[in-house]
C-alpha cells in the first residue's frame, strides 16, 4: 500500500489555563489518502476542531501541540517553521470553516478576493487568475459564475456563500482539505447538494479530505472511512461499513443508536446516558466508563489499549457482534 497523504500519530494538543491543563487532543492517530474522505466524528467538545487546527499549525496560545507526528507527504508539520506552514496553508492544504465568513471578506467582491488569492501563490496575469476563479466557482455549482464573481458575499445565500468558500479552498488544487462542519448550519437539501458536489470533486481531483462533523449521518453519506473521537482520543476507526455495521466501541454504538440517519428505520432513537466528561475533569482509565454499561474494574484503572488494524478500537470490552449492537 502506498504511503498515505497525511499520517498523524500520537498527536497531543493541550491548553494551559488558570484552572489547569486542558488536554483537548490527547493522543490522536489518523491517516488519509489521496482521493479519500475521512470523517472525524464525535460529540461537542471531543476535540475535533482542535485536531483540525493542530494539523495546520493554527492552534493559538494558550494552546500548544505537545507531542506527536504530523506526516504530510513525508514532511513532519509539527516541526515545520511558521513560514513553511503559512505557505503550505495557502497552497497544498486548505481549510473550510463552519462559517464561510471566516474565509470571505465582507467588503470585497468575491472576484477581487479570489484573484488576490490566486496571485498570492502563482505568477499569473489578472485575466488568468480571474478565469481560474470563474472555473472554481463553476465547479462548486455557482450558477452564472462569470457574472456572480463580481458580487459581494452578502449578495449570496448561506449555502452559496459556503460554496464560494469551498471554491476558494479549491483554487490551488490542494492535496488536502480539512473541513470543519461546513454544512452544519445549512438546511438538509442544500447540505446534501454540497456533499454530493464535494464527493465528486474529491474523487476527480484526487484530494484527501478530512470532514469534521458531529453528525454521523453526514459522515456516513460522504466519507469512505470514519474516525470516532471521544474525550480527546480516537476510540474507533474503520471503513464506514465496518464501523456502522459492526461497531465495537460502546460509544460508537451509542452514537449510531442516537443518529437518525444511521439508526435502523422504525427503531426508536436511543440516547447515550450522561454527558461527556469536562476536559479538566476526565475520569481515570477509560473516559467513557461512567456512561458505559459494560465497564468493569479494569476500565477504572487503565486506559484501553491503543488502536491497531484497519478497523481498530480502544476498549477492554468491545461489542464483538453486530447482533449484540442492534439488540
Ligand atoms: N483556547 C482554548 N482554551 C482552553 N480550552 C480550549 C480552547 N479551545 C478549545 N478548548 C477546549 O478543547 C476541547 C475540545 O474543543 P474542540 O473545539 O476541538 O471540540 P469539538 O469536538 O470541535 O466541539 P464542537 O463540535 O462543539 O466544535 C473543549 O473542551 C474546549 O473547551
Amino acid at each position: 500500500m502506498s504511503a498515505p497523504l497525511l499520517r498523524v500519530e500520537g498527536l497531543k494538543t493541550w491548553f494551559d489555563t488558570p484552572k489547569g491543563i486542558v488536554k483537548s487532543v490527547d493522543g490522536v492517530d489518523l491517516d488519509v489518502g489521496r482521493g479519500e474522505i475521512l470523517g472525524l466524528v464525535g460529540e461537542s467538545g471531543s476535540g475535533k476542531s482542535v485536531t483540525g487546527f493542530s494539523l495546520i499549525g493554527l492552534v493559538d496560545k494558550p494552546g500548544r501541540v505537545v507531542e506527536g507526528r504530523i506526516d504530510f507527504k513525508g514532511e513532519d508539520l509539527r516541526t515545520a517553521s511558521p513560514a513553511r506552514l503559512r505557505s503550505l496553508r495557502g497552497d497544498r492544504i486548505a481549510m473550510i470553516f463552519q462559517d464561510p465568513m471566516m474565509t470571505l471578506n465582507p467588503v470585497l467582491r468575491i472576484g477581487t478576493q479570489m484573484i488576490e488569492t490566486v496571485q498570492a501563490h502563482r505568477k499569473v496575469s489578472r485575466a488568468e487568475a480571474r478565469a481560474r476563479s470563474v472555473e472554481a466557482l463553476g465547479k462548486v455549482g455557482i450558477p452564472h459564475p462569470a457574472e456572480r464573481i463580481d458580487a459581494y458575499p452578502h449578495e449570496f445565500s448561506g449555502g452559496m456563500r459556503q460554496r464560494v468558500a469551498i471554491a476558494i479552498a479549491l483554487l490551488h488544487e490542494p492535496d488536502l482539505i480539512i473541513a470543519d462542519e461546513p454544512t452544519t448550519a445549512l438546511d438538509v437539501t442544500i447540505q446534501s447538494q454540497i456533499l454530493a458536489q464535494v464527493q465528486k470533486l474529491a474523487a476527480e481531483m484526487g484530494l484527501g479530505l478530512i470532514w469534521i462533523s458531529h453528525d454521523l449521518g453526514v459522515v456516513a453519506a460522504l466519507a469512505q472511512r470514519v474516525a470516532v473521537m471521544y474525550a480527546g482520543r480516537i476510540v474507533e476507526r474503520g471503513t464506514i461499513d465496518e464501523v456502522l455495521d459492526a461497531p465495537q466501541h460502546p460509544y460508537t454504538a451509542g452514537l449510531i443508536g442516537s443518529t437518525p440517519m444511521a439508526n435502523e428505520r422504525g427503531k426508536p432513537l436511543r440516547q447515550i446516558p450522561g454527558s461527556a466528561p469536562p476536559a479538566l475533569g476526565r475520569p481515570s482509565g477509560c473516559p467513557f466508563r461512567p456512561r458505559c454499561a459494560r465497564a468493569t474494574e479494569i476500565c477504572q484503572t487503565e486506559p484501553p489499549e491503543t488502536l491497531t488494524g484497519q478497523h481498530g478500537w480502544r476498549c477492554f470490552h468491545p461489542l464483538q457482534t453486530p447482533t449484540e449492537v442492534r439488540a
